[in-house]
């Protein structure tokens, strides 16, 4: 008998026959704004992905997205992103900008603007040469909060330490970011952290907060409909720019008096090298500086939180640290190399709390996502939160096993949280490397155990949060 026909691929569907969450975009708007959605929105995702299948489409006021989940649908965005690959922009952020007469760092840039500022920074700042030059600022903070910790401890009667760790978190990784980007210690492990820092801390998470509710309102209108949130936004954003500036012209200072000789931060280099203009580099800086606190420190918390109630996988990344640690004194970064597991964990953590959750896309030509015909130009979105979820790309996937990451199965496109391509997270090594070397000084000197194993509910405040955070135990190891 004739072999059975070659399956004629399906022509693909139109794209007005994609499945559609709501009818009415400003009916979901008013929805979304009284019930508070924006709160839950990852929750929305997840839930309209199981009750459309694994590609909708979304209507809120007048943004128009075409959701997917699924890691092929993943690859198809960034085969069709282009050189300039584009995001959808935060108009409340680029209005503060103008109204500052500020220049916009790569995160609000677009075009040849973003790409030519891009290739300058990408040497300083995640590169392998770069990572390397700033490891060890961030190997001294991290062993700076360990000392921290076991000062606390010794104050206590009890061998331990019962903490709500959130605010020690984000006085850690503004520490670090920014001793890696300044050269330059804040003195936050201390005893007294300076109360300027602190007033920074808050209002990165001020601005974070407001940023959500302007999201998804025409920029021209947001000024008129609630003043308070508006002026909370802009104050926030006044306070970021003026600890920047600090921090910068500092270092500025220093650098006319003459070049320092050896390293001295990412920022020393950047003006060392003299590519970009000076308020291109404070753009960038500024935005280094506050992208880097609450985003690192969240999955910080997370993972601590699940090594607590998951023991066996505690153990096991310990026994890990002290074999690197056995094969004797090497280069810091062979050491963070030589453990995969600990790697593993981070991924873990960020598969089940992905910091950003969605990955956003403009293909440049026509696409065809689950057999539905995209035209070029249209806002599509890779849900993050809703894939590291489904039981159709994770198996067990309510289980937490960095242990799957390192098995011979095929994790294309499923490990998404800093994005893909050429516009991924900038920062990135950072963030990898800080928390490594924070896990591994924390684990080899501490056991954390946790009150509650109950799942931390999670809240989208711009970036994924715990809604009330998790108390944790530090018992030191002898
Ligand atoms: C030091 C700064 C910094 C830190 C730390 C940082 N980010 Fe980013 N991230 C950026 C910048 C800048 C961009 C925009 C890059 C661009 O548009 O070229 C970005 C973009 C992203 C994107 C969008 C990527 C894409 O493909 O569109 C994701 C996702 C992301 N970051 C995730 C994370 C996660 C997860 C963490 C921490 C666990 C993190 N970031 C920490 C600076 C940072
Ligand atoms: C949470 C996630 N959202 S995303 C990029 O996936 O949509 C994200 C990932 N990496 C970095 C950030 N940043 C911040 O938090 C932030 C604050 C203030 C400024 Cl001036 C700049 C930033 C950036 C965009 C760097 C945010």
């Amino acid at each position: 008998t004739a072999p059975a026909p070659a399956p004629v691929p399906a022509r693909p569907l139109p794209y007005e026959a994609i499945p559609r969450s709501g009818r009415n975009a400003w009916l979901n708007l008013l929805r979304f704004w009284r019930s508070n959605s924006f709160q839950r929105f990852h929750l929305v995702m997840q839930r309209n992905f199981q009750r459309y299948g694994p590609i909708y489409r979304e209507t809120v006021g007048t943004y128009n997205c075409v959701n997917v989940l699924l890691p092929r649908d993943a690859a198809q965005l960034f085969q069709s992103e282009g050189i300039f690959p584009r995001r959808m922009g935060i108009e409340s952020w680029v209005a503060h900008r103008r109204l500052r007469n500020h220049k916009c760092g790569i995160f609000l840039l677009n075009g040849e603007e973003w790409r030519s500022d891009r290739l300058i920074l990408n040497k300083e700042v995640i590169s392998p040469a770069g990572t390397r030059k700033f490891l060890p600022f961030l190997n001294a903070v991290a062993q700076d909060f360990v000392t921290l910790m076991h000062r606390r401890i010794s104050k206590n009667t009890r061998r331990s330490l019962t903490i709500d760790l959130y605010s020690d978190l984000f006085r850690f990784t503004l520490e670090a970011s920014s001793y890696a980007l300044y050269g330059e210690r804040l003195g936050l492990l201390e005893e007294s952290p300076n109360a300027e820092s602190q007033r920074f801390i808050s209002a990165v998470e001020t601005m974070l907060r407001t940023t959500l509710p302007l999201l998804f309102i025409p920029p021209g209108l947001m000024r008129w409909v609630n003043t308070k949130l508006w002026r909370d936004h802009i104050e926030a954003w006044d306070t970021i720019f003026k600890h920047a500036d600090k921090c910068i012209q500092n270092i500025y200072q220093e650098f006319c008096l003459g070049q320092p000789r050896k390293y001295s931060g990412i920022m020393a280099e950047l003006l060392m090298q003299a590519e970009l203009p000076l308020d291109s580099i404070k753009a960038n800086i500024t935005e280094f500086t506050a992208g880097g606190v609450d985003t690192t420190a969240m999955p910080l918390l997370f993972t601590l939180f699940e090594l607590a109630r998951n023991p066996s996988v505690q153990t096991a990344i310990r026994q890990e640290i002290a074999e690197a640690e056995s094969q004797g004194p090497r280069e810091l970064s062979k050491v963070l190399n030589s453990m995969p597991l600990l790697k593993s964990t981070l991924k873990e953590t960020l598969r089940l709390y992905p910091v950003g959750i969605t990955v956003q896309r403009y293909p440049t030509k026509d696409v065809v996502l689950q057999n539905y015909c995209v035209p070029a130009g249209t806002l599509c979105q890779v849900g993050l939160y809703a894939m590291g979820r489904s039981p159709e790309v994770f198996s067990n996937p309510e289980r937490y096993d960095p242990l799957r990451w390192l098995s011979k199965e095929d994790n294309g496109f499923k490990a998404l949280a800093f994005g893909f391509g050429a516009r991924q997270c900038i920062g990135r090594r950072l963030a990898e490397t800080e928390m490594m070397l924070f896990l591994m000084h924390v684990l080899r000197n501490f056991r954390i155990d946790t009150v509650s194993k109950a799942d931390i509910k999670t809240v989208f405040g711009f970036i994924l949060m715990p809604e009330k955070p998790p108390l944790l135990t530090f018992r030191p190891i002898d």
